[in-house]
């Protein structure tokens, strides 16, 4: 019988029962989430238990806000909460080592992977044997000792970033830019050739590819709608592409970009076994590795998932560390005093600035060291939680309450997603005096080992992010070479590089410019911001 002639044979009694079945599985779903749930003893909001709705109300009606929400609810129910049907929240920066901590035993979960639509990928990956396994194939790529390896690809593109912004500041009209836009034309054109030893030359493009910027500020946003409605993505995937493409804006750069990596990685595998094997380009790639690694089996070798591989790492690398970058100039040019200093200690260690100083004595810089880790406590790169999920033991949390009982005992089951939120650690001022505020000297100073304790913007153990030495040695390589080169209008600053740097000064940019305001996995500033927007004057 065709559907049609179901619906057409039923009668108003029919409707009837459905309707009271309907009724009578929502009533029981409630009441089950409610008093049986594994969870069920876990404090927070009864609606938040009930249903999914109400997170959907902050992240998405309200737009990333979620993230505020759930430090309100801390305030009012303690460290431990239950922010939805299925999840804990723990705001207890000291529980951080016992939930992400080195050599545990993690899994994801799937309604945080689902935002990245690459469920091959290591960022998609939810069991942790696999994620394992696919890590430790793309592990030796990322390692210190190979980003030191690789400073040449860093440095060819450093230079590109401080010629193109030197000849714009030569140009007559002035227009402030939005730096945003440079930082991120860097930072995919390294990781595109850190990577697949090809890049697109972003940074030498007239508007610095604000095009595929935009595309990856636009699809971030997608993530929670595909988390809390997944059949969209269904729905769009399904549709002939012609038309997604006209639908949906940035789909279209989307499918460009996943057909372009799905076209290097079969270029790369059809040159395996032959004398053209990594001849074809300037350095091994990482397919070069995953396509050769004896860690993975042949079905872990497919192109569908090499592509989603490829396809989140250069997503996950770029934005965060173009934001980053960004953070860093804002608050340097804010505070001219700092770059002042910072100015300082860069021209006594690089007494030539066209002449390559080794990353490691970069990152010894006190003061430049300094910088880039307040820099990633403002920045942080990811801006939500990231929940762990314990797949065969308990978690136990224990906390100490000002009642006369003294101490409080959780035991959250096996199987049970437990979150916990950076943003909520490096904003705390217990932690962090004047969390607000830009201080880099708070990391010179003695207390600097418990500082580093809760900087836990890479997250930590089998899931840490990947690029974390890339990313520190792209902000430590652009900032030492740009802020040598280039001055603040500060009154204590120097008068800028002759040939290579000048003045740089902030336009119509204030700190919340500079600040998130809205979790969209990544940081979004307040909504009518016009980015962090500098005018450059280039000395000669
Ligand atoms: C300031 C820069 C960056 C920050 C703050 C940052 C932060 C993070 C965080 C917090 C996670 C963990 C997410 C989770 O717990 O689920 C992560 C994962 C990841 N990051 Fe980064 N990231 C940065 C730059 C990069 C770069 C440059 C790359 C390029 C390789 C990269 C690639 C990845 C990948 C592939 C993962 C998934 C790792 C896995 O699941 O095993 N990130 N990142």
């Amino acid at each position: 019988m065709a559907i049609a002639d179901l619906v057409s044979s039923l009668t108003p009694a029919h409707f009837a029962g459905l309707l009271g079945l309907l009724a009578i599985y929502t009533i029981y779903g409630a009441i089950w989430r409610l008093y049986f749930s594994p969870i069920a003893h876990i404090p927070g909001p009864r609606l938040a238990a009930l249903t999914w709705w109400y997170e959907f109300y902050y992240d998405i009606i309200l737009g990333g806000q979620y993230v505020y929400k759930m430090k309100d609810l801390h305030k009012e129910y303690g460290p431990i909460i239950r922010i939805n049907p299925e999840e804990i929240h723990i705001g207890d920066p000291d529980f951080f080592p016992q939930l992400y901590g080195a050599g545990l035993r993690r899994d994801r979960w799937r309604f945080y992977t689902k935002q990245f639509c690459a469920d091959n990928s290591v960022i998609g990956t939810v069991e942790h044997d696999l994620h394992k396994m696919r890590r430790a194939a793309l592990n030796p790529f990322f390692s210190q000792q190979s980003v030191r390896k690789l400073q040449p690809v860093l440095e060819e593109r450093v230079n590109a970033l401080l010629a193109r912004l030197h000849a714009d500041g030569k140009s007559a009209s002035k227009h402030p830019i939005d730096i945003l836009y440079p930082f991120s034309a860097f930072t995919n054109d390294v990781i595109n050739e850190y990577a697949f030893a090809k890049c697109d030359h972003l940074t030498e493009d007239p508007c610095y590819g604000k095009p595929v910027t935009d595309h990856f500020l636009t699809g971030t946003h997608y993530g929670k709608y595909v988390q809390h409605i997944s059949i969209l993505l269904t729905l769009l995937t399904s549709l002939p592409d012609l038309l997604s493409r006209a639908l949906i804006p940035g789909w279209s750069s989307f499918l460009k970009m996943k057909h372009d990596i799905h076209a290097t990685i079969a270029a790369i595998a059809a040159t395996q076994h032959t004398a053209r094997w990594e001849l074809d380009v300037s350095h091994p790639t990482i397919f070069h590795a995953l396509l050769s690694s004896k860690a993975l089996p042949p079905r872990e070798k497919s192109l569908v998932r090499l592509a989603d591989e490829g396809r989140t790492i250069i997503q996950a690398g770029t934005l965060t560390s173009s934001w980053a970058l960004t953070i860093a100039t804002f608050h340097l040019l804010h505070k001219p005093a700092i770059l002042a200093r910072l100015r300082a200690e860069l021209t006594a260690a690089i007494p030539d600035p066209t002449v390559a100083v080794p990353l490691a004595t970069l990152e010894n810089l006190p003061l430049l060291r300094a910088v880039v880790k307040e820099t990633l406590r403002h920045s942080l790169g990811a801006s939500g939680r990231s929940a762990r999920v314990c797949p065969d033991q308990a978690l136990v949390y224990t906390y100490t309450t000002p009642t006369p009982e003294g101490k409080k005992e959780y035991i959250i089951p096996p199987g049970v997603p437990v979150g916990m939120t950076t943003q909520h650690t490096v904003t705390n001022p217990e932690i962090y005096e004047d969390p607000e505020g830009f201080r880099p000297e708070r990391w010179l100073g003695e207390d600097v080992e418990r500082l580093d304790r809760y900087l836990t913007v890479f997250s930590g153990g089998a899931r840490a992010c990947l690029g974390i030495w890339l990313a520190q040695a792209e902000m430590t390589l652009c900032l030492a070479r740009m802020w040598r080169v280039w001055d603040g209008k500060g009154e204590t600053g120097g008068e800028g590089e002759a040939g290579l740097g000048g003045r740089m000064r902030l336009f119509e940019t204030g700190e919340r410019d500079a600040r998130m305001a809205a979790d969209w996995f990544i940081p979004i500033p307040w909504k009518g911001s016009k980015g962090v927007r500098v005018v450059l004057e280039s000395k000669e």
